[in-house]
């Protein structure tokens, strides 16, 4: 009798689970998309090369206009790659969750800001937000010049070379701009060109890129069974070992000097200057008592703020060097701009000047309309929604397609084209507001936006009234890889000249 009931039960949930299958296929199958072969969908395809990963999902969102399905094993995923049919998606306030890569990103990234949804995300929010009030962000501006001027530095090496890969020096000075401002540490990651932390942080990039297009080691058994299970664990060991040190050091810190001052107060930090770092606003904010952060809650926003900080504003100027390195009469603009702005001799960039340099900030926009440091975003539906006219059942993986978005030639004519007049004046304020979504858009759009174009701005305008800066290669020859970020595989090549 209790296997007839066992076997009663297990059928009715085998028939229950398939006919929701049956039901959310049969929705989506409405929806235009490449063949997919039985089982194994499209798998074979994106596991093909990652190398081409970008270019396939862009070859399957041309199926539609605007809307695609695909399948990963028996997993569909629906595209999205106009900004008509994003726009409600970002705009929701509940349809918050995260797709599955980051599922894979919380062993490392714990549950923070990043990873998490529903109140605790909401609650995280709230609470992190006033870190990125801009009475702070001014204060970060001096270890922006002081590391980019380090950046100048070494550079000043280089003048005269034949070309070489400035990415790695541009990844380095942007670790040490976040290690400083977000835990008040100066790793001088410029000086250390092995970092075995960046190793650790590109080889964790790795592994989770590659946990998503291998089924077999989506659940944490199959990768602790596979030979990339040993590498998981000493990687997470690596990075959990610095930020773990870092936190404890800065808390030591914290303490000694809560003893002797008031609480309510500014911290004294580096030698007698007042700067709180993010780290500081985390600490003062777990000896709350209505809004308790643990130990693991701090380290998870630490661990997220270097990850989500550092690789994102280097890809960026990286491509802005390359671009502006490809069109010298764009950079004499923006240098002309410069010196107006700044005038002669050497400076420190002060919040203010920034604010002046509209047509550098306008190069950086075009960098990342070109190059989205994250060329598509990942959402899981909760609940059932609709996009352009297609119904969307709950636990639809959606990908919203931002590189596509980006180069859509309705609202940007000659997409391929790098003409950065296209962020000034009226036909930027003509275009639909989800056209450019670099940030993405709506509540979980990017925490760090402004920081990130303060620090973006004051190293490009340190890097390029310095240097002439000169590239010869084309868009193939950067060999564009998604990792993480976008990125480019074969480096920005550059040569330097020192300016008059
Ligand atoms: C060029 C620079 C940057 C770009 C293009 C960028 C882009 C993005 C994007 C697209 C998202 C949304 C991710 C998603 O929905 O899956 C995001 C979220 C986030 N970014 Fe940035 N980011 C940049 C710089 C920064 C910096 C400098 C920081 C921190 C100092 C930062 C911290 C975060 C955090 C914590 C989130 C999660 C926000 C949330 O879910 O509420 N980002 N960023």
């Amino acid at each position: 009798m209790f296997f007839e009931t066992l076997l009663f039960v297990l059928f009715f949930i085998f028939v229950s689970m398939a006919f929701k299958r049956y039901r959310k296929v049969r929705l989506l199958e409405r929806i235009p998309g490449p063949p997919a072969l039985p089982l194994l969908g499209n798998t074979l395809e994106l596991l093909g090369s990652r190398k081409q990963l970008l270019q396939t999902l862009i070859n399957f969102s041309k199926h539609g206009n605007g809307i695609a399905r695909i399948y990963l094993g028996l997993k569909p995923y629906v595209l999205l790659s106009k900004c008509r049919s994003v726009e409600g998606l970002l705009t929701s306030n509940v349809l918050i969750e995260k797709g599955r890569l980051y599922d894979f990103m919380r062993p490392w990234l714990g549950i923070s800001l990043l990873t998490s949804t529903g109140k605790t995300w909401k609650s995280r929010r709230r609470l992190l937000t006033p870190s990125f009030h801009f009475k702070i962000l001014e204060d970060f501006v001096e270890v922006f010049n002081h590391q980019a001027l380090r950046l100048v530095d070494k550079l000043q090496s280089r003048v005269g070379d034949a070309p070489f890969n400035v990415c790695p020096l541009v990844e380095l000075c942007s670790l040490d701009i976040i290690m400083e401002t977000a835990m008040g540490v100066d790793i001088n990651a410029q000086n250390d060109e092995e970092c075995n932390y960046l190793k650790a942080v590109h080889g964790m990039s790795d592994l989770i890129m590659k946990r998503h297009f291998a089924p077999w080691l989506h659940s944490d058994i199959g990768l602790k069974l596979s030979r990339l299970g040993k590498k998981h664990s000493e990687l997470l060991s690596a990075l959990h070992a610095m930020s773990l040190g870092a936190i404890k050091t800065r808390r030591t810190a914290y303490n000694k000097l809560k003893a002797e001052k008031d609480s309510n107060k500014d911290i004294q930090t580096d030698g007698g200057k007042k700067r709180l770092v993010f780290l500081d606003i985390l600490l003062e904010t777990s000896e709350q008592p209505d809004r308790p952060l643990s130990d693991e809650n701090i380290r998870a926003e630490v661990d997220t703020f270097i990850f989500a900080g550092h690789e994102s504003v280097a890809t960026t100027i990286n491509f802005a060097l390359f671009l502006l390195g490809c069109h010298p009469q764009i950079q004499t603009r923006v240098v002309q701009e410069l010196h107006e702005v700044l005038g002669e001799g050497d400076v420190t960039i002060t919040s203010a000047a920034l604010r002046g340099m509209t047509f550098l900030e306008a190069c950086i926009k075009e960098a990342l309309r070109l190059f989205p440091p994250f060329p598509f975003l990942s959402r899981r539906l909760h609940q059932p929604a609709v996009t352009d006219g297609y119904q969307l059942p709950e636990g639809t993986d959606i990908i919203i397609m931002v590189y596509c978005i980006h180069r859509d030639p309705e609202q940007f004519p000659d997409p391929d084209n790098f003409n950065p007049d296209r962020f000034l004046g009226a036909e930027a304020a003509k275009r639909h507001p989800f056209s450019f979504i670099p940030f993405s858009a709506g509540p979980r759009n990017c925490i760090g936006k402004k920081f990130g174009m303060m620090e973006m701005k004051v190293v490009l305008a340190h890097l390029l009234r310095t240097f002439e800066v000169t590239c010869r290669q084309t868009v193939d020859e950067l060999g564009l890889r998604k990792e993480l970020t976008l990125r480019p595989e074969h480096g920005v090549m550059i040569t330097l000249q020192r300016r008059g």
